[in-house]
């Protein structure tokens, strides 16, 4: 009953009324809040007790836990008709584990909603979360086709966009968007916190870009460890092609190849601006809009007064430039592409300019 547990609980519970859903935790406290804020219908005193009753059920827990539910799953006496899911953001080694399942007949099919947050706890749940996201299905050749539509149907209110792939296709493309990213997000803090030694300013210098590109060094650091030893292959492979390409970027350095610089700037540059922009990838996007805002005193509570008046909730705000005299940029972050429509005909019905980048 964490952030992914919570946000499908949600969402299926939005899509289909009548579903009755059941909750378990290791963590009693998550559960009995997931009760409280309606997010499941009741409580589970053990795996055991709710995975019995259940017609679907969903591992949503850290990868190494996954592997260790799928193996406990296997001696409790389960609906014949039952389909059983994870939302583990590798999937090798649990549709491996999972083989045991099948072979009693049971629908195992490994599953990755490819968006989240940086955050964890069912507190943080969205029954949004995964709308445009990919999420991807990883199921056995042995898996019934009409257990992997039956799975599709339950999941279609989350409006992501279902694919299949094969466990291994899934971890190298994981690795390459998602899980390498994050080991070098987190040695780009590393570096800052190296250099934060000789010089404390470079905290204070960190606070505008650095801190975009380096947001998702604040997961859960014991969920990211299970998800790099669980893909250990993939991404000893990326390293090598990563380190190639440091020593690479270094000696272009040392050369001072200027026309070298440039292509590889540029190169990266048309790849990236070619990446959609409407969907969302295993790196959640934030929905951005832009206010032109004249540099007085209260002047951000006045806008997001006018937000909150609108129910509109802001996910992230920064101011990025003001001065004396001159207008400054507000730049206010929204969870969906529907928030952020609906704030901007609210401010500019108030009289402001708002652009989209
Ligand atoms: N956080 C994210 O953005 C995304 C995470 N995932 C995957 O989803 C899974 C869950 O991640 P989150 O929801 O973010 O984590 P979370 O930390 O918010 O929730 C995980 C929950 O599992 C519980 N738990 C741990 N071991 C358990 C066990 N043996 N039995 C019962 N409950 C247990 C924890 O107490 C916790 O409440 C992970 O496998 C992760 O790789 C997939 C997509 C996105
Ligand atoms: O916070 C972020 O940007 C993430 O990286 C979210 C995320 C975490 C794990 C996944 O398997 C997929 C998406």
């Amino acid at each position: 009953m964490g952030l992914i547990g919570g946000s499908l609980a949600l969402n299926i519970k939005n899509t289909y009324e009548s579903m009755h859903i059941i909750g378990y935790d290791i963590n009693e406290e998550q559960v009995k809040l997931a009760k409280s804020l309606t997010v499941i219908d009741e409580i589970s005193s053990s795996i055991e007790a709710g995975a019995k009753k259940a017609d679907f059920i969903v591992i949503a827990v850290p990868v190494t836990q996954a592997v260790q539910v799928v193996q406990r799953l296997e001696s409790i006496p389960l609906k014949k008709e039952v389909i059983v899911t994870d939302v583990g953001s590798t999937k090798e080694q649990i549709v491996q584990t999972a083989s045991c399942l099948l072979s009693k007949g049971i629908q195992f099919i490994g599953g990755h909603p490819m968006a989240g947050s940086h955050k964890s706890g069912v507190t943080a749940s969205k029954a949004h979360l995964f709308e445009n996201a990919m999420y991807v299905l990883t199921p056995s050749p042995h898996t019934e086709k009409e257990a992997v539509n039956r799975l599709k149907k339950l999941l279609a209110g989350t409006k992501a966009n279902i694919i299949v792939l094969s466990p291994k296709e899934h971890d190298k493309l994981a690795g390459v968007i998602s899980h390498f990213p994050h080991i070098i997000a987190a040695s780009l803090v590393h570096q800052a916190e190296h250099y934060q030694q000789g010089n404390p300013l470079v905290s204070k210098l960190a606070a505008g870009g650095f801190r975009d590109i380096t947001r998702i060094a604040s997961s859960s650091p014991a969920m990211w460890r299970d998800i790099l030893l669980h893909n250990q292959d993939a991404l000893l492979q990326m390293f090598d092609y990563w380190l190639d390409e440091m020593h690479n970027v270094r000696s272009m350095i040392e050369k001072r190849n200027a026309e070298n610089i440039y292509a590889y700037f540029s190169q990266a540059k048309e790849f990236r601006d070619q990446l959609p922009v409407r969907s969302k990838g295993a790196i959640p996007s934030f929905y951005d809009l832009y206010v032109d805002v004249p540099d007085y005193l209260g002047i951000i509570s006045e806008v997001t007064g006018y937000l909150a008046e609108e129910e509109i909730s802001i996910t992230n705000i920064r101011i990025l430039e003001t001065r004396v005299d001159i207008y400054g940029v507000l730049r206010l972050s929204f969870q969906t592409d529907e928030d952020r429509k609906k704030a901007k005909v609210c401010l500019e019905g108030r009289g402001y300019q708002t652009f989209i980048s």
